[in-house]
C-alpha cells in the first residue's frame, strides 16, 4: 500500500469483485444488488464494486451496519453512481427482493462472529433467493485458522484478494465460503516466501510421485512393512495392504495374525509369521490399523530406525516418549476423535480448530501429523507450512477408508518421500481416487484402493 497511489489496491480489488458479481448475475442491467457494509476496508471494496455495478445499470442499495463508521470514499462513489443507502432496520425487504447480496461486513480485520446488527440480515440473505457473494472472506469466520466462533455469512461465492486465506481452505469456515475466486491484486512479490498453508495441485503431486527408473528393482523402489490386523479385524490388514500395493513401493511385507486373509486377496504380499524385527528388510513401517491391543508390536516397530506410520489402534498404544525418542521420522494419521483422545480434549474441539490441533499434536509427539477429516491437514513437528488437502469427498467417510490411506502413505514413505510429502500426496490421491470411484454414488474402501492407479494417472495428465 505504501508503494502504490492511495486506494490503488482497493480499486483493483473492487474491479475484480464487480467482474465476479457480473459473471454471476449474467446480465447486470436492471438487477437488484444489496451491499452489507461494515466499518472497514472490506466495506470499501463492496461500495466501490457496487458503484461499478450501478454504472452498468444495476439497482444498488448499500446498508451501512456500523453507523457512520463507513468507508467515505466508497460511499461517495456509490452515491455518484446512483446507488442508494438505507438504514439496517429498513433493509430487510431490499434483501428479500435482491438478486445478489454482497457481504462486505468484515474481511481480514474481523474477529469473532457476526455482530447482533449484522446477523439477522445475513440470515435473511441466506433465506432469500439472492446469490450471496462474500468479499475476501465470508464475514464472521476467523481468517487465519478457519475457526467459526459465532454466526457467519454463508456465501455462494467468495471473491478473495491477493492470496487464499486459511479460512477458505479449512473447515468449518471453508463450508461458508462456497466457490472461491482469487483476484490477483499484485501482492505476490510482497507475500512471505513461506506460506502458512499449502494446497498441493496436480502438478505438485506429479512432481513428488515416485517413478521407477530403468535399473530399479523392488528393493530400490522400497519395501513397506504392514503390521496391522488382528483375529478380530483381519480386514484392516487386507485394506492397508491394498493401499500399500498401489503406493509405489516395490514390495509389501505383512506381519501379523491376518496373513491368510491378506494372501487370499493379495498373493503378491510377502507374508511373514515373525515379528517386525525378524521380518526382513523394510524401508518404512505402517503399524496400527485393526491392531486391537497388540502394544508389543507397536513398540517393536517404533524401536526400528526406519520411518513409521502410526494409525488407528497404534495411536492409542504408542508411548509418547517412544515416538519422541525416534531417530527416523514418524507420521501419525489420526481422525478427529483419535486426535482428541491424544490431546485430552473433546472431539468437537478438534473439529472446530483443526489447524491448531494438528500443530499441537505434531509438537507434542515430535511427529508429522496427518489429521483426517473433511479437510485433511498435514503438520510437521518443526512448524513450517501445513499442507491442506482439497481433493476429499464425503463419500470417503466409509469403513476401512483410513486403512487404505495408511497403506498408501506408508508405501510412499518406503519409496523415499518425506513424511509431509508422503502424507500430503497420499491424502491427495486418496481423495481423488474416492471422487473418481464414487462419481456420485456410495463406495466401499476397496473401491478407493482399486481406483488409486486412475488417480495416479490423472495427476500426470
Ligand atoms: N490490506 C490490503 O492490502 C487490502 C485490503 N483490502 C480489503 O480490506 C479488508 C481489510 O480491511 P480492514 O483492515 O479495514 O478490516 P475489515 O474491513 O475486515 O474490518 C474492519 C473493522 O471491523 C470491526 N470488526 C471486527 N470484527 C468485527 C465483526 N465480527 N463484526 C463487525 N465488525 C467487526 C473492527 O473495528 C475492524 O477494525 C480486506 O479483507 C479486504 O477486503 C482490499 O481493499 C485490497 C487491499
Ligand atoms: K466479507
Amino acid at each position: 500500500m505504501a508503494r502504490l497511489p492511495d486506494g490503488a489496491l482497493m480499486q483493483r480489488a473492487a474491479a475484480g469483485l464487480a467482474a465476479a458479481c457480473a459473471d454471476l448475475l449474467g446480465r447486470v442491467y436492471g438487477r437488484r444488488v444489496v451491499l452489507l457494509v461494515g466499518s472497514g476496508d472490506n466495506g470499501g471494496d463492496a461500495l466501490y464494486a457496487g458503484a461499478r455495478l450501478a454504472r452498468r445499470g444495476a439497482g444498488v442499495t448499500a446498508v451501512p451496519l456500523a453507523g457512520d463508521r463507513v468507508h467515505c470514499g466508497g460511499l461517495a462513489a456509490l452515491r455518484r453512481a446512483g446507488g442508494v443507502v438505507v438504514h439496517p432496520d429498513a433493509a430487510g425487504e431490499a434483501v428479500d427482493r435482491a438478486d445478489l447480496v454482497v457481504d462486505g461486513i468484515v474481511g481480514i480485520g474481523g474477529t469473532g462472529g457476526l455482530r447482533a446488527g449484522a446477523a439477522p440480515l445475513a440470515e435473511r440473505a441466506a433465506r432469500s433467493g439472492a446469490a450471496v457473494v462474500a468479499v475476501d472472506l465470508p464475514s464472521g469466520v476467523e481468517a487465519d485458522s478457519g475457526e467459526v466462533r459465532g454466526d457467519a455469512v454463508r456465501a455462494d461465492l467468495t471473491v478473495t484478494f491477493g492470496a487464499h486465506k486459511p479460512a477458505l481452505l479449512i473447515d468449518p469456515a471453508r463450508e461458508h465460503a462456497g466457490t472461491v475466486r482469487l483476484v490477483d491484486i499484485g501482492l505476490r512479490p510482497e507475500l512471505p516466501a513461506e506460506p502458512e498453508l499449502e494446497a498441493l495441485q496436480h502438478a505438485d503431486v506429479a512432481a513428488l510421485l515416485p517413478a521407477p527408473a530403468a535399473e530399479s528393482d523392488k528393493y530400490r523402489r522400497g519395501v513397506v512393512g504392514i503390521a496391522a490386523g488382528s483375529a478380530r479385524y483381519p480386514g484392516a490388514a487386507v485394506l492397508a495392504v491394498s493401499g500399500a500395493l498401489r503406493g509405489g513401493a516395490g514390495a509389501v511385507r505383512y506381519v501379523g495374525p491376518a496373513g491368510e486373509a491378506v494372501l487370499a486377496r493379495f498373493p503378491e504380499t510377502l507374508v511373514s509369521d515373525r515379528g517386525p524385527h525378524e521380518a526382513g528388510r523394510v524401508q518404512a513401517w505402517v503399524v496400527g490399523p485393526g491392531a486391537g491391543d497388540d502394544a508389543g508390536t507397536v513398540a517393536e516397530v517404533l524401536a526400528t530406525d526406519v520411518p513409521v506410520l502410526l494409525d488407528a489402534d497404534g495411536l492409542r498404544l504408542a508411548a509418547r516418549d517412544a515416538v519422541r525418542a525416534r531417530s527416523a521420522p514418524t507420521l501419525m494419521t489420526p481422525h478427529a476423535g483419535e486426535a482428541a483422545a491424544l490431546l485430552g480434549v473433546a472431539r468437537e474441539e478438534v473439529e472446530a480448530a483443526r489447524l491448531s490441533a494438528a500443530r499441537e499434536l505434531a509438537a507434542r509427539y515430535g511427529a508429522t501429523v496427518l489429521l483426517k477429516g473433511s479437510t485433511t491437514l498435514v503438520a510437521d513437528p518443526g512448524g513450517g507450512p501445513v499442507r491442506v488437502n482439497a481433493t476429499g469427498t464425503p463419500w470417503l467417510a466409509t469403513a476401512g477408508s483410513g486403512d487404505v490411506l495408511s497403506g498408501l502413505a506408508g508405501s510412499l514413505l518406503a519409496a523415499g518421500l518425506a513424511p509431509r510429502d508422503a502424507g500430503g500426496v497420499a491424502a491427495y490421491l486418496h481423495g481423488l481416487a474416492g471422487r473418481l470411484a464414487a462419481h456420485g454414488a456410495p463406495i466401499a474402501a476397496h473401491d478407493i484402493a482399486e481406483t488409486i492407479p486412475s488417480a495416479w494417472r490423472d495427476v500426470h495428465d
